[in-house]
């Protein structure tokens, strides 16, 4: 059907700013800001809710949510140390929150008086971390929350006059800090939406349309997430047309595409993460703090997005006072080790297009490559790693990527299965680089032990 406000494009980016996004492949997300000081306990109760959301789970009125700008004195933030410790963890872009459901802003804005320079940290903090971030050479993008808690002119739904009214001088306001944002951090490459759920945002398919116009006026290549758009009709990340607007797919919240299904690799995508079950902001009660996911299961996540051709954006929520969760610091250093010696199957890569799901673990593979990855996340109790290679191909060589490098001469069987012996490995995460070539070749050559 015919749409004014649908998807701009049917196939995905091919430009450069597009090609290096899809690279990453491992992204840090972050959200920090007031919530993070009460850390989900309000009045001495534990509230085991998404720490983010402790001024709707604890019935908070506004005002009295709004006070706790003037208790956010931030005195051990340190953005380089963040970017630091984001380096370390392997991650190639953040993405922050500037903005979250509260309606604080972590830049000094001109349109509103909600924001971290009227605190006693009097301090831009997005404008911080934009430039230490960049000096640890880590891509930024911005999170922005659509919904806005603090706003008076916030609307859920559009039932009257007067309601159109005042959302539209919402709109109006939010377009002029998105505006605000892109001028003041120009060399951003991203804007990640939020809070785009509700009716009354779906009545203004236009305006999320031209959100997207105007920032891409003012970044050439600046790449925005499909939860931002919602079309003439109201539909949200695909248009009436099912076609995906934005750049890539942000459906996948704490969730990956499961079962495992090449038909994802079709668009761009990213799927972003939490480390506790359920908390995005930081959440200091046992609740959250005994559903941490362990370094295993993220790396798991991490092989499991690139095998289809996808971003991770895992979360790290800071504390009240700016600095880092300790058990968070740690989990970041022990995804960065294994990235350290295992990121050739990750960076850069995606679906390994001939080679079907296999159970234990992930193919991956750079397009057009030679070279496929066999990231294997659950041994098999046989300890003996099947692999099935696609039709037509030949083995040439198979080598664990870490030190000292093993190199391993497969058992080539008649029907093109080969396995390799696990050794006594079995608590790692361990990476198969697989060297292949078109089985019509001449007869078996020994492999080149160089490749
Ligand atoms: C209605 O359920 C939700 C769940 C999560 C969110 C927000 N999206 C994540 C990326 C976080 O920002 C979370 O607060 C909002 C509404």
């Amino acid at each position: 059907m015919e749409l004014n406000y649908g998807a701009s494009r049917q196939q995905p980016r091919q430009d450069a700013a597009m090609q290096r996004f899809r690279e990453h492949r491992f992204g840090q997300f972050v959200h920090w800001g007031l919530y993070a000081m009460p850390a989900g306990y309000w009045q001495g109760t534990e509230y085991r809710f998404a720490a983010e959301f402790l001024q709707k789970t604890a019935n908070i009125p506004e005002p009295e949510w709004a006070e706790l700008a003037q208790q956010f004195s931030a005195e051990a933030f340190d953005a380089d140390a963040w970017a630091a410790l984001a380096a370390r963890s392997g991650v190639k872009y953040a993405t922050f929150t500037t903005k979250h459901h509260d309606g604080f802003c972590l830049w000094p804005s001109q349109y509103t008086d909600f924001h971290s320079g009227n605190t006693p940290a009097a301090r831009d903090f997005i404008g911080e971390l934009v430039a230490a971030y960049q000096r640890h050479g880590i891509d930024v993008y911005l999170y922005y929350s659509v919904l806005d808690w603090h706003h008076p002119d916030w609307r859920y739904r559009l039932e009257s006059a007067e309601d159109q009214q005042a959302f539209k001088r919402y709109l109006d306001f939010a377009m002029n800090q998105l505006v605000e944002l892109a001028q003041r951090y120009p060399s951003v490459k991203g804007f990640w939406f939020d809070g785009t759920w509700d009716e009354s945002v779906k009545a203004n398919g236009r305006w999320t349309w031209e959100v997207e116009q105007r920032l891409k006026e003012l970044i050439p290549g600046l790449i925005v997430s499909s939860r931002l758009r919602a079309d003439d009709l109201g539909a949200r990340h695909r248009d009436s047309n099912g076609s995906l607007m934005g750049d890539y797919e942000s459906g996948y919240e704490r969730r990956l595409p499961d079962p495992w299904d090449r038909s994802v690799c079709e668009q761009d995508w990213e799927a972003c993460m939490t480390i506790p079950q359920a908390s995005w902001g930081y959440h200091a009660g046992p609740w959250a703090k005994r559903t941490r996911k362990s370094a295993a299961e993220l790396i798991d996540m991490i092989a499991h997005c690139t095998s289809l051709s996808g971003n991770f954006l895992l979360n790290f929520g800071p504390r009240g006072d700016g600095s880092i969760d300790p058990e968070d610091a740690a989990l970041a250093e022990q995804i960065g080790n294994w990235l350290a010696q295992n990121g050739a199957a990750i960076y850069g890569k995606g679906v390994a297009t001939n080679w079907s799901y296999p159970g234990w673990g992930y193919y991956t593979q750079e397009a057009d490559s030679e070279t496929v990855y066999a990231v294997v996340t659950k041994w098999p109790t046989a300890r003996r790693l099947r692999l099935q290679l696609p039709a037509g191909e030949r083995l040439l060589a198979a080598t664990l990527l870490r030190e000292p490098a093993l190199q391993l001469n497969p058992q080539e069987l008649e029907t093109s299965l080969f396995e390799l012996e696990l050794g006594n490995s079995s608590e790692e995460t361990l990476v198969f680089e697989l060297t292949t070539a078109a089985a019509e070749e001449q007869s078996w050559t020994e492999p080149n032990p160089d490749v």
